[in-house]
């Protein structure tokens, strides 16, 4: 058997030799092994992975090693797969069958440690499109996965300068038009989406997904913010979808977590269904934004953290904007509102979601978010109250309250405004 390595650590080490990539930065090695059978491999100690794939993993490195394949589509969507695999399958045949030119390129297995420096087994010209900076499918086998549109929209938001070959877009455009993304199983669709929430310009992925149509199929409450304006005094940019994909952007720079970016993805829905006669204003866009969230949350499957955070996001995040005018009791209301006093880490995050929201505005990326670290202090100052002595007084009161429950919750509640109230005034 002769095995080689291929996709995203030759593509790597290729760009890495550009200098586009820190060095060494793929830690993920696929490898692809031509003229072995599934029982020669088991004989060497390979374990299987799954049923479905003939994928092995290493004893050792538990790397994984596929069976050269082809691939041959039997049902719309990611369950109908059919793959072909024998010991007459090729490496070539294999590359063929690949997603995109970059990802289609294999080094033997011996050059494996310097793949840059290695002879390149390159039929489909992925070297000559990683120096152009061009996403490529390698032949019509792209369309036999249509999780392979998602994949192309994340590598764009990974590669930021990387442009969509016109041919490739085509038939991404006659994918999406044959109905290719309707049948997408939701674990692979919200894999994708996070991994490409989570590249250095998650803007490119739904730029892409836009252009081929994927977008409306997916995200329809996403699509529908292109063409809504924003009043200009507050949002330069005007266009809604400009501006989500600005924060997006902006919570990339400020190197966010998953559910800080998809929190900033959803913060803005509800201005896709504001009524026309009240545009460019939005009043009442937060519940709408909160409402429309759910249902992407249960179509993608999006786990509790990330919908929990978009949740408080969407709901608050003007409230946060604006809180500069509020006065101690309204500001402990809004951190009631946000569960910030039970759970401080992840106001932590529902005030950098506000932050990217701010700054992704035209114009204001490098201004200040003086609301962040205020209200971070405000939250100090109410945590700083020791709750403990207060309720214990509320108990020793003669004659007994009559809903101590009640007493206790507004007493702690006084004393915590107070010292909101403090800490404003030492602050100012
Ligand atoms: N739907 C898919 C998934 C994977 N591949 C092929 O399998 C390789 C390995 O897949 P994966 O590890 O998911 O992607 P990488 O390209 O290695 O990128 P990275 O691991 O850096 O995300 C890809 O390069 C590509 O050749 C494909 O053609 N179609
Ligand atoms: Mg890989």
């Amino acid at each position: 058997m002769d095995i080689y390595l291929v996709g995203g650590a030759v593509r790597d080490a290729l760009l890495a030799r550009q200098a586009q990539r820190p060095a060494g930065s793929h830690f993920d090695r696929d490898w692809v092994v031509v003229g072995a059978t599934p029982e020669a491999m088991t004989a060497q100690g390979f374990l299987p992975v799954g049923k479905d794939f003939p994928v092995f993993l290493h004893p050792q490195t538990r790397e994984e090693y596929a069976l050269a394949r082809t691939e041959r589509k039997t049902a719309p969507g990611y369950h109908g797969f059919h793959f072909h695999t024998d010991p007459g399958v090729t490496l070539e045949e294999d590359l063929a069958r690949r997603d995109l030119t970059i990802n289609a390129m294999a080094v033997a297995q011996a050059d494996a440690d310097d793949p840059a420096g290695a002879p390149l087994i390159d039929p489909h010209g992925g070297q000559a499109d990683l120096r152009a900076g061009v996403l490529r499918h390698v032949t019509g086998a792209f369309a036999e996965d249509p999780v392979r549109i998602l994949r192309l929209a994340r590598f764009a938001a990974r590669f930021p300068t990387f442009t969509v070959a016109p041919e490739t877009l085509a038939l991404m455009q006659d994918m999406v038009a044959a109905g290719e993304v309707d049948h997408l199983v939701p674990e692979r669709v919200w894999q994708e989406l996070a991994r490409g929430l989570m590249e250095p310009r998650p803007s490119r992925m739904f730029e892409v997904l836009r252009d081929c149509g994927a977008l409306a199929r997916l995200l329809p409450e996403v699509q529908r913010l292109w063409g809504v304006p924003q009043r200009a005094d507050y949002h330069p940019e005007v266009d809604t979808g400009v501006h989500l994909m600005m924060v997006l952007d902006m919570a990339a720079r400020l190197g966010a977590s998953l559910p800080v970016r998809f929190a900033c993805l959803c913060h803005d829905l509800g201005k896709g269904t504001t009524p026309a006669d009240v545009l460019p204003r939005h009043i009442g866009h937060e519940v709408r934004s909160a409402r429309l969230l759910q249902a992407v949350c249960e179509r993608w499957r999006v786990p509790r953290e990330c919908r929990e955070l978009a949740d408080v996001v969407a709901r608050e995040h003007g409230n946060i904007h604006r809180s500069t005018d509020l006065n101690a009791a309204a500001l402990l209301r809004l951190l009631e509102r946000c569960d910030a006093l039970r759970r401080p880490e992840r106001f932590a995050d529902v005030l950098l979601a506000c932050e990217c929201d701010a700054r992704g505005r035209l114009g204001f990326d490098d201004s200040a978010y003086p609301q962040r670290d205020r209200l971070q202090a405000v939250l100090a100052a109410a945590l700083s109250v020791e709750t403990a002595p207060i309720a214990r007084a509320v108990q020793q009161q003669s004659p007994a309250p009559r809903n101590p429950g009640e007493t206790i919750a507004a007493a702690i509640a006084t004393a915590r405004t107070r010292a909101i109230d403090t800490m404003r005034s030492a602050a100012a």
